[in-house]
């Protein structure tokens, strides 16, 4: 028995993500590359490697994580590097996207060697949260003005366009497409590739995969590009769990439960988005408000419904807790970092990675 909490990746769960993601690689020629900021636990890339086409990253040792540990093909941004990490990164890298002009021109000759790209913001996205929206105003996330970047096109052969955040609907994917054909079109057709970045929720239920195959096949034989996706949330959506444990029961006008866990520390991006966790079915008469064990009055995970009323040792597993999580864990208060494990496709369970006292006082000096 492993002892709470941690992460639990079910590798059949995964594989559906992945098998609809060699889907649409197939019927449209584009090529997928995890991104590694929302997901980069290794031990399941063996799995993932067969579905995918490599990865992509946002800084120095996430490109490195992904050339060591991925391979395949191997994509490097950054919103900026610095002059101390420059040729590392491309010694890592297939292809280096320069998130800005100035960025371009001051490292271009260090990265002569492999293919350079630039990101381009066509000012319009699908996000509904400020914080991730890269079209906010006075973004500093990639390059709009069309003459600018013609100008630099001979030290470029492709682009990086990354606006859509957590976007189900096919027909805006499509929409927003169409708007960045309209405005960057003369660019698109000098290029040789373009990545399309992430935030597609393509492997979600329902989603018109043949049709987004057929929209990214037109728009690849348009400009005569290779396409490239850049799954994050897609790529691992519904396949980890957070377990966790019941320390404590209160009544303080609501049935509380304090979990052996914290939001603030092991699903950070609830927290920053002022979501709530999921629990599955979320049914019964017993309604509880699950909380973290930090000092944070607002570490709350939600309020969920049970069939029973819980008790001290009662577990608890909090649904689809692959993404943000396990690359934002911290080790706030001090509470016990989650292990992570995985379930085999036979249905056996191993723990891959434990944290201990040890870890916490290396994370400090
Ligand atoms: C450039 C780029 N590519 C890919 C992603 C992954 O997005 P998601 O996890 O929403 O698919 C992000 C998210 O920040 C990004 O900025
Ligand atoms: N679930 C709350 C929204 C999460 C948004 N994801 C943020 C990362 C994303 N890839 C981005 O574009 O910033």
């Amino acid at each position: 028995m492993i002892e709470t909490p941690y992460y639990l990746i079910d590798k059949s769960k995964l594989i559906r993500n992945m098998e609809k993601i060699a889907h649409v690689r197939e019927k449209s020629g584009a090529k997928a590359l995890l991104a590694l900021k929302c997901f980069a636990t290794w031990s399941v890339f063996d799995l993932m490697r067969d579905y995918m086409d490599g990865t992509t990253s946002s800084s120095l040792f996430e490109v490195r994580l992904g050339r060591e540990k991925f391979g395949k093909e191997t994509h490097a941004y950054s919103v900026a590097y610095g002059d101390n990490e420059i040729d590392e990164v491309v010694l890592h890298a297939d292809k280096i996207i320069f998130n800005s002009i100035s960025q371009l021109e001051r490292y271009a000759e260090r990265a002569a060697g492999i293919a350079r790209g630039l990101r381009l913001n066509p000012q319009v996205s699908s996000s509904s949260f400020d914080l991730a929206d890269p079209a906010r105003p006075f973004s500093r996330l990639g390059e709009w003005d069309v003459a600018k970047v013609e100008r630099v096109m001979d030290r470029i052969n492709g682009f990086m366009i990354h606006n859509n955040c957590e976007n189900k609907n096919f027909d805006l994917f499509d929409c927003l497409l169409a708007q960045i054909e309209e405005r960057f079109g003369s660019l698109l057709e000098r290029a040789d590739w373009v990545s399309l970045g992430g935030g597609i929720h393509f492997t979600g239920d329902d989603y018109p995969v043949d049709t987004f195959s057929a929209r990214l096949r037109a728009f690849s034989d348009r400009y005569d590009v290779q396409v490239y996706l850049e799954p994050g949330e897609a790529s691992i959506t519904k396949s980890t769990t957070l377990e966790v444990t019941v320390l404590d029961t209160l009544y303080n006008g609501k049935n509380l439960a304090i979990v052996d866990s914290s939001i603030e520390a092991h699903m950070l991006d609830l927290l920053i988005y002022r979501e709530t966790a999921k629990v599955s079915p979320n049914e019964g008469p017993h309604s509880y408000m699950i909380c973290g064990k930090s000092c944070l009055a607002g570490d709350v995970f939600g309020e969920f419904r049970f069939a029973d009323a819980l008790k001290v040792g009662d577990r608890i597993s909090f649904q689809d807790a692959a993404g943000y999580t396990m690359v934002k864990k911290n080790w706030f208060n001090g509470v016990k970092m989650p292990a992570i494990a995985i379930k085999e496709l036979d249905g056996s369970v191993r723990t891959v990675r434990e944290f201990t006292y040890a870890d916490f006082e290396k994370s400090l000096s």
